[in-house]
């Protein structure tokens, strides 16, 4: 069986178990909440660094409304990586068939905004992501869905370059990281033992939806070993963006007056510095996807029964 959607061919390589039409009606809607978990990422607002609904942030190139057309451009990549995680059993064929769909969605994204990368490591992390929560529909609690793509990421795709040359993989040698590989091959614990309680957390305190977002950006952004960080300004200018944004939380996060004054402080020095925080702010996007589809658990695993 042959779908054509957009550019992106869908075949399904193992007897689909589940109806065809509705196969391809939940691939939709798990790509919907990928690209609106990007759009929100990209509309919370102030980010440090980022790109949000005020301002560039540290990036020459990007912008609030491209970041939300590259979102949108790639909702046929999500879809066809929700369509293969729903029909492909085979881990391997399925991990070689999301890396081809992943490789042309970059492509594509790279078309769509005219050379700008605006999101090739939300690709990697919500394209396995959602590959993974489309294989097994009864079981989308965060952890779950984070380990299925796990085993994902730790598959070997033959058909990967074994060296890209990209910022993040010079990044890694030369800091002796793992990257944005290492968070997905180990199950995204930034994403599910920190930004996911920290979201939560600070809802339950009282706060309104954008600050336990920011919240969330910033407990990631202790951690991460962002790559976007290090190719830019070095292992300085990391543990200047962990050691500012710990600050942030540990004077009461952006809803107190201190808070917000560290969290201006460090916004000063990521611009002075140049430095992004792109790779933590995919985790977050991960983290808005995870929250959704657990919001959604019950009609999902209906919708395939
Ligand atoms: C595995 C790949 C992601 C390739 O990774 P690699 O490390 O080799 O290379 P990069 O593409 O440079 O970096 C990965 C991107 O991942 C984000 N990231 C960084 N650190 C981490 C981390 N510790 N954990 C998780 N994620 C992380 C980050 O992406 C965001 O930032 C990008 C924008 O940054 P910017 O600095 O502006 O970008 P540039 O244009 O490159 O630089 P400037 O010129 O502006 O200075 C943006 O993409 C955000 O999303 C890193 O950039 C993966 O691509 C891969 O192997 N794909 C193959 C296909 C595949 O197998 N897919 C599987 C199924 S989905
Ligand atoms: N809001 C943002 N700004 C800059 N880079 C990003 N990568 C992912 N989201 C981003």
């Amino acid at each position: 069986m042959l779908i054509i959607e957009h550019d992106i061919q869908l075949e399904t390589v193992e007897p689909l178990s589940i109806d065809a039409d509705a196969a391809n009606q939940t691939a939709g809607k798990l790509a919907h909440y990928v690209v609106a978990a990007l759009v929100d990422e990209a509309t919370l607002t102030p980010k440090p660094g980022l790109v949000d609904m005020r301002s560039r942030g540290s990036h020459i190139d990007l912008s609030w409304s491209l970041m939300c057309e590259s979102a949108y451009a790639l909702h046929p990549t999500f879809a066809a990586m929700a369509h293969a995680g729903m029909t492909i059993n085979n881990r391997q064929l399925l991990r070689e068939k999301i890396g081809q769909l992943g490789r042309e969605g970059e492509a594509w994204m790279m078309d769509v905004t005219g050379g700008v990368n605006t999101h090739r490591g939300a690709i990697w992390a919500l394209g396995l992501l959602v590959t993974a929560a489309a294989q097994d529909l009864h079981d989308i609690s965060p952890k779950a869905v984070a380990e299925r793509a796990a085993l994902l990421a730790q598959t070997k795709d033959q058909f990967a370059p074994v060296i890209t040359g990209n910022k993040g993989e010079i990044a890694c040698q030369q800091h002796g990281v793992g990257g944005a590989k290492l968070q997905a091959q180990r199950g995204f614990p930034l994403v599910v033992n920190v930004a996911l309680p920290t979201l939560q957390q600070s809802r339950q305190s009282g706060l309104k939806e954008s600050s336990a977002r920011l919240n969330a950006l910033l407990a990631v952004m202790t951690q991460l070993d962002d790559t976007c960080v290090l190719s830019r300004g070095g292992a300085a200018a990391l543990a200047l963006v962990q050691a500012g944004a710990q600050r942030v939380l540990d004077l009461g996060g952006v809803t107190t007056a201190f808070g917000k004054a560290a969290f201006n402080q460090l916004e000063a020095n990521m611009l002075a510095q140049n430095v992004s925080s792109g790779g933590a702010a995919d985790m977050l996007a991960a983290a808005l996807f995870l929250d959704r589809l657990a919001l959604d658990a019950k009609h999902l695993a209906n919708e395939v029964n």
